[in-house]
């Protein structure tokens, strides 16, 4: 298959019929996935289980959701950092974020779905969580390929296992200015990783190891896979983390999704990572005490830093 480049962002093709455990097909994705990740930090994954259909109903979802009044968006409570409503607060009006923690459960949807709509909208809850079990399938193949790439599948059941997700839904709306606005800041996120996926308005930009920013084309079918912080630490630094912002240009509102995968219980370098080349780099760490130490760190620039060294460094 070799690995596809547009505008430099790797793209690999995980819609083919014939990607099968075994077979030559899944030995590329295998490779391309491992390349672009530890080349990247991230890559486009093509995608097809959203039918045009479903797909619509998922951004119609997300504008419904949006033009709620803010008191009632405001109910969307959660302590962990950027897992609740963020918006009117934010100091960047441009953007507004939900959260929907483990979404692939009915019952977590239907709560949220509850807060939001007390007289019920069954069609919201059901979207919501159609989706995330969706996008929790894509995250499995592409940590089963990677973990397979890696000579490592032996420990992707329990790996699976212990995955946690939580969905964002976001939304953006450019300033009435002449100038681009950078909606949401650069960072790197503190996930295993991410999957993000957006209506046809572009913004997301991606900055390469080189400094350069890749734009980000959406397509109905291109869902990014991001690497988190918790990932780069995990992979003893063969994958870096990947620093991305999201830049409004044109009038139209951008609808987005983000699907950001935890890990349960202590996170733990594989001894199969750690070599001569590679000694390790991080001691095992707690996922939620990460997502704790960050939010507690005063340091205005720690958005920029390497939090996993300060964090649990060896
Ligand atoms: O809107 C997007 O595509 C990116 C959102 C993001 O980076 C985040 O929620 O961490
Ligand atoms: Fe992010």
């Amino acid at each position: 298959m070799g690995l596809e480049t547009a505008s430099k962002f790797p793209i690999v093709d995980l819609s083919m019929e014939d990607l099968k455990p075994g077979t030559s097909c899944w030995r590329s994705a295998c490779n391309d996935i491992r390349v672009a990740l530890e080349e990247y930090g991230s890559f486009v994954a093509v995608y097809d289980k959203l039918s045009v259909d479903f797909r619509k109903k998922v951004f119609d979802a997300l504008e419904e959701l949006f033009d709620l009044p803010v008191e009632t968006k405001m109910k969307n409570v959660n302590p962990k950092p950027a897992h609740g409503y963020m918006g009117k607060i934010s100091v960047l009006p441009l953007h507004e974020g939900m959260g929907i923690e483990y979404p692939t459960n009915i019952e977590e949807c239907e709560n949220f779905t509850k807060l939001m709509w007390p007289q019920g909208n069954d069609q919201f809850c059901e979207i919501a969580h159609t989706y995330a079990n969706i996008v929790a399938e894509l995250q499995q193949l592409v940590m089963r390929l990677l973990f397979e790439s890696y000579g490592i599948e032996k420990h992707y059941e329990n790996h699976k296992e212990s995955t946690t997700y939580l969905l964002r839904l976001l939304k953006y709306s450019k300033l009435q200015t002449d100038r681009t606005n950078v909606a949401f800041k650069g960072h790197t996120d503190k996930s295993l990783v991410s999957i993000l996926h957006s209506n046809h308005v572009k913004g997301l930009e991606l900055r390469t190891k080189d400094g350069e920013w890749l734009h980000f084309e959406p397509s109905p079918t291109s869902f990014v896979v991001i690497s988190g912080d918790a990932f780069m630490a995990w992979s003893n630094e063969r994958i870096p983390s990947c620093y991305h912002r999201v830049n409004m240009e044109g009038e139209e509102v951008r609808y987005a999704l983000g699907m950001f995968a935890f890990l349960n219980g202590m996170i733990q370098t594989p001894e199969e990572l750690i070599d001569d080349e590679h000694p390790l780099q991080y001691k095992p760490f707690d996922h939620q005490g990460l997502l704790r130490f960050y939010q507690s760190s005063t340091d205005p620039g720690k958005g920029d830093r390497n939090i996993m060294k300060v964090y649990c460094g060896v």
